[in-house]
């Protein structure tokens, strides 16, 4: 198989699956998650003419009073009756102004002796302090569009939209497997030849900021038969992910026993560095990402299919990460043919790649806040050039 581009690739494995089948939730379990259709204003907001400060409500014509203040109005209270001419109420944030009031006199720039008010500013245009009904959104507004995530600030333009559940896509249910004989539990000790298991950790550490549920499957031996029974146990997930045993190696199982299991592969080698040896099918209902075991690969490869995969499964319109543009700080070598993607992080002075690019190298990787795209067969970049990034989550 000759090696797939990564733009190429990830097309291919959003169309091994749909995003899964919607449901409704309730609001407090929605953050971070996508709409599955479109959300629309089920009343206007504000309700009526809102006061926006506490003060009076009056006309703006009438300036500087004096006026007589008869009414007052809080939020949560009645509406107040409608003004007369030469009458001033009494209004607090919030609250609805009466009929006839187009104007909010502040109460600090008031002057107030008994039911007698006065005005001690200059004049205010009509509408100041006046928060206008439906100036926000109107009844039957669409204020969320199908595929847009639930951020915080979404979330309350829904509630106040008059909804306590929303349409979502469901959590996709994602099974880790980690392959190799090497491999023990994280904090469990290291005879010679063995290494702690890290990759689904870590892979469970990036998860943990989408809205999925992660069930890790432990460190299965590089046995055909053992990776086998693996792969079936996990069928009930929607999405499967191994690391190691990805690549040609005698002891690489995970592409035989896939098959074994009655997995269909559809890709497998990416044009990418790291992250080769990348494969992906589908196994019943569920998706198969084999990600290679190297950690910097893992985390690399990660970022680029496992969670995009998983945006894609619960719903989002836009599941790739977002890239920008930033200047370099120091030079970087020619690429050669695979398309690079270095671990880098953002200094005072520009971008600066980290010092090992070795897919095995964690400590490195760990110092890095962003990934540098570089394609395949780029000439050397200078210090002060444009390069494309992608940021790292924190
Ligand atoms: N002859 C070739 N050899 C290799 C090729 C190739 O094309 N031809 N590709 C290389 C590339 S690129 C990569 S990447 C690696 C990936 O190999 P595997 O996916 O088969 O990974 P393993 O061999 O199982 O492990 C690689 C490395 O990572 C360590 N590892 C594995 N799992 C974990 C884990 N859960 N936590 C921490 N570390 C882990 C493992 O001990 C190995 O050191 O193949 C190249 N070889
Ligand atoms: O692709 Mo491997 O991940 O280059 O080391």
């Amino acid at each position: 198989m000759s090696l797939l581009p990564v733009a190429e690739a990830q097309a291919r494995l959003f169309a091994l699956a749909p995003p899964l089948p919607a449901e409704e939730a309730p609001i407090a379990a929605c953050t971070g998650r996508w709409l599955a259709s479109d959300v629309l204003a089920l009343r206007n907001q504000p309700w009526a003419d809102l006061s926006a400060m506490d003060g009076y409500a009056v006309r703006a014509t009438e300036w500087p009073g004096p006026w007589r203040v008869t009414g007052e109005s809080a939020a949560g209270g009645s509406v107040p009756a409608p003004l007369p001419p030469g009458e001033a109420c009494r209004i607090f944030t919030g609250a609805p102004l009466p009929a006839g009031a187009d104007t909010i006199l502040i109460q600090e720039n008031a002057t107030r002796d008994g039911d007698r008010l006065t005005a001690s500013d200059d004049p205010l245009p009509v509408g100041r302090n006046v928060r206008l009904a439906a100036s926000d959104f109107a009844l039957n507004d669409r204020l969320l569009a199908a595929g847009t995530t639930l951020t915080p600030a979404r979330i309350a333009l829904a509630v106040l939209g008059g909804h306590g559940a929303l349409p979502v896509g469901r959590r996709p249910k994602v099974a880790l497997i980690s392959t190799g004989n090497e491999l023990v539990p994280p904090g469990a000790p290291t005879p010679a030849g063995s290494l702690p298991s890290s990759n689904a950790a870590m892979l469970a550490a990036m998860l943990a900021a989408l809205p999925c549920d992660v069930i890790d499957l432990g460190i299965v031996p590089d046995d055909l038969g053992a990776m086998t029974a693996a792969l079936q146990q996990a069928t009930s997930a929607d999405i499967i992910v191994s690391t190691g045993g990805a690549s040609v190696g005698d002891h690489d199982m995970v592409r035989p026993a896939f098959a074994q299991a009655g997995g269909a592969l559809d890709f497998w080698k990416i044009r990418m560095r790291p992250g080769k040896p990348l494969m992906a099918g589908t196994l019943g209902d569920a998706v198969f990402l084999g990600l290679p075991g190297n950690p910097v690969s893992a985390f690399v490869t990660a970022t680029l299919f496992l969670l995009p995969l998983v945006r894609h499964r619960a719903g989002s319109a836009a599941p790739l990460p977002r890239t920008t543009q930033a200047r370099l700080a120091a030079l970087l070598p020619a690429t050669a043919d695979r398309d690079d993607y270095l671990r880098a992080y953002r200094g005072e002075a520009g971008i600066v790649s980290v010092t090992s690019q070795d897919s095995a190298a964690t400590a490195a990787m760990a110092m890095a806040d962003c990934l540098i795209l570089r394609p395949a067969d780029s000439p050397s970049a200078a210090t002060g050039d444009t390069v494309t990034i992608l940021p790292l989550m924190d």
